[in-house]
């Protein structure tokens, strides 16, 4: 079998939004220790505002393991948290295809992104996989259907905690998060949680193969 990551539309489009990636704006900066008070003063939602032209995507390296996990756990929910233009979200859409199993529920702020991403996905032959919900994640996500075996968080890093938090009780036993970004200051509560074994994980960080590390964790 030819998977669907490495040849028709899926791969394709993850192939075009990478290239349009590259030459598009970049994220701001990386702040200094001061200016990231000034940073979590402004809302979410205007953060979100600011990069609606930024697609920050995670690396093809997050995008096949989150695809891998994904197979082998053949979870009947995959949720993410951070969407953007959908690169990482067509990563875990050629997953639940091969699967032949399962549905994605994603959620995004930038209703710009959210409206050409649910292009890609329909022209992408993936829109039937795809819940895309509009707005804060820590609304959207309180109420989606279905045990939660694969979650990937790649929003705002200070949310990473409340929005994990917020699935727990409909996370079984292995589910596993992806946290992308783990080198960010800003997840350093959430990695304190997800490694005190009191709070049920086991978790490892990988690094990658820029400056960036995944964290990832198991329900235990
Ligand atoms: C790093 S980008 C996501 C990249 C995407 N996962 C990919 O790999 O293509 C983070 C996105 O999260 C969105 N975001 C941040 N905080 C959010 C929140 N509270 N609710 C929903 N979306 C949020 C931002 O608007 C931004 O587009």
């Amino acid at each position: 079998m030819i998977s669907t990551l490495h040849s028709g539309p899926v791969a394709d489009a993850i192939e075009r939004l990478y290239a349009a990636a590259q030459s598009g704006p970049r994220p701001g900066p990386r702040r200094a220790p001061g200016d990231r008070e000034t940073e979590r003063e402004r809302s979410v939602a205007e953060r979100a505002a600011d990069a609606a032209d930024a697609f920050m995507a995670i690396s093809p390296d997050t995008g096949r393991l989150l695809y891998s996990f994904i197979r082998a756990a053949k979870p009947p929910t995959v949720v993410e948290f951070g969407m953007s233009y959908g690169i990482s979200t067509l990563f875990l859409a050629a997953a639940v295809r091969d699967n032949n199993f399962g549905r994605i529920y994603t959620t995004e702020l930038s209703e710009k992104k959210i409206a050409a991403a649910q292009k890609t996905f329909i022209d992408a032959g993936v829109g039937d996989l795809i819940t895309v919900l509009a707005g804060d994640a820590r609304d959207t996500l309180t109420d989606i259907e279905g045990q939660v075996g694969v979650v990937l968080l790649d929003g705002w890093k200070e949310l990473y905690l409340p929005v994990i938090t917020l699935l727990e009780s409909r996370m079984p036993t292995g589910a596993v998060v992806v946290a992308d970004n783990a080198e960010s200051p800003d997840m350093a509560p959430y990695l304190d949680y997800v490694r005190d074994p009191a709070n049920g994980y086991v978790s490892v960080n990988i690094a990658g193969k820029r400056n960036d590390t995944v964290e990832i964790s198991s329900r235990v």
